[in-house]
């Protein structure tokens, strides 16, 4: 038994896995031998997802069998519709309700009782789970704002009808197609830090729904997936202040803040997948005349570059990206999670595969041979 201690397990290799794979001097990432690039621009999260799960690309057949298998899976009943509505009159945060939503759906599935382990079982699940995220995230994000949910539609792909749910109204091309993009680059990531948190959780042969809502509480977190909504935050501050981007940087840096959106556990150079935002929000800024997002972003990519030494992450990009597709800013992190899910599910599926209780040791430091005393003594 090695006596190292490597807090945040950087470094340490846990399990073997065939779903992504990430060259952090690279800046390289595939997803079952597929480049990030190649799957951005060649296929959609539909596609994507099935990869994930099945381990090839669909064929045509496959494809239209998955997607209209998913959509026909959209709707969420009376009792969690209610539940949304709860959560978004309460003003919960976004993250959070969606976390008891995942959690909620559980109560609903029909493969509820199912052995946790069983495959068929779990792709019937993750498939519910997947396609009612959309249903209930964009549920709860127009209930917040006064308006009524939109029924989902099953005609629609994944990306448009999610943005359809979410403002009524049938995405243009350019959305629709930069969204799908979006969720093609969040679906997977190797052991980060939510997914590590879903093994752990099936690793005790918990369920997927338990595995999938500990992934969501995680990937909440500003070190994790929160950090898009904290980039979106920081470039309305920076906007507001009047100030150029350089010094607005220093001065958080002077205050011992982290920018967000920069610095990566595996990536020593820049993230590819924030290399293909950047170019998706720079177009957006371009058509719609909002070139400030962008030209800030890359202002402060270039100084943290050169003053620092450190990069973008994909949290950095997708920021200015979703603001200029008119998305709110707090849930970014959910639609960062709307795509996870299928790298989650696909984790959870290899981990109940070859399974093996999930289970570190700490150094313990603490005080040794104490005796009670009793109460009225101490
Ligand atoms: C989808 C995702 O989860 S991507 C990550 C999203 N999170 C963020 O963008 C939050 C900002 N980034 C960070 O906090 C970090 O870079 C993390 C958490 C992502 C990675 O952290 P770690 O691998 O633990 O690196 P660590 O925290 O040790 O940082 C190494 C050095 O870089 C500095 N650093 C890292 N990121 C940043 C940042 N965003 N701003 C300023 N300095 C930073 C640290 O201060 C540290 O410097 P030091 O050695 O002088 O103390
Ligand atoms: O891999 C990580 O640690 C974080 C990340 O970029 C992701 O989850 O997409």
């Amino acid at each position: 038994m090695t006596e190292e201690l490597k807090k945040g397990l950087e470094g340490v290799l846990v399990a073997e896995s065939s779903l992504s794979f990430i060259d952090g001097d690279a800046g390289k990432l595939i997803y079952r031998g597929y480049t990030i690039d190649d799957l951005a621009r060649n296929a959609s999260f539909e596609e994507v997802v099935y990869l994930l799960w099945h381990g090839e690309l669909p064929s045509a057949a496959e494809l239209s069998d998955f997607k209209s298998s998913m959509a026909e899976e959209r709707h969420i009943n009376d009792d969690v519709q209610r539940l949304v509505r709860d959560l978004a009159e309460a003003d919960e945060e976004p993250m959070a309700a969606l976390r008891t939503i995942v959690s909620d759906l559980s109560a609903y599935d029909p493969d509820a009782d199912a052995d946790p382990t069983a495959e068929a079982a779990n792709l019937r699940k993750g498939r519910r789970i997947t396609a009612k995220i959309p249903t209930a995230l964009a549920a709860f994000s127009r209930i917040r704002d006064g308006d009524e949910p939109v029924d989902p539609r099953e005609d629609l792909d994944h990306a448009s009808n999610f943005l359809y749910m979410l403002n009524d109204e049938e995405p243009d091309d350019v959305l629709s197609e930069t969204f799908d993009m979006a969720l093609v680059l969040h679906a997977d990531h190797g052991l980060n830090a939510s997914t590590f948190s879903a093994t752990v959780t099936a690793s005790t042969l918990a369920d997927l729904h338990a595995a999938v809502t500990s992934a969501v509480g995680t990937l909440s977190g500003s070190l994790h997936g929160g950090a898009n909504q904290d980039v979106m935050e920081a470039l309305l501050e920076l906007d507001d202040s009047g100030k150029e981007p350089v010094p607005w940087v220093e001065d958080r840096l002077a205050a011992g803040d982290r920018v967000p959106g920069f610095g990566h556990r595996v990536y020593n150079v820049k993230d590819p997948r924030a290399r293909i935002l950047s170019a998706e929000s720079e177009a957006l800024g371009e058509a719609a005349g909002t070139p400030q997002w962008h030209d800030y972003s890359v202002t402060i990519e270039e100084y943290l570059g050169e003053e620092k030494g450190l990069a973008p992450n994909v949290d950095f990009y997708s920021a200015s990206t979703y603001y200029q597709m008119g998305i709110p800013v707090d849930i970014y992190t959910p639609i960062f999670a709307m795509s996870r899910v299928g790298g989650w599910i696909a984790h959870v599926l290899e981990q109940y595969d070859d399974n093996r209780l999930i289970r570190p040791r700490a150094r313990y430091v603490g005080s040794e041979d104490r005796t009670v005393t009793p109460i009225d003594d101490r």
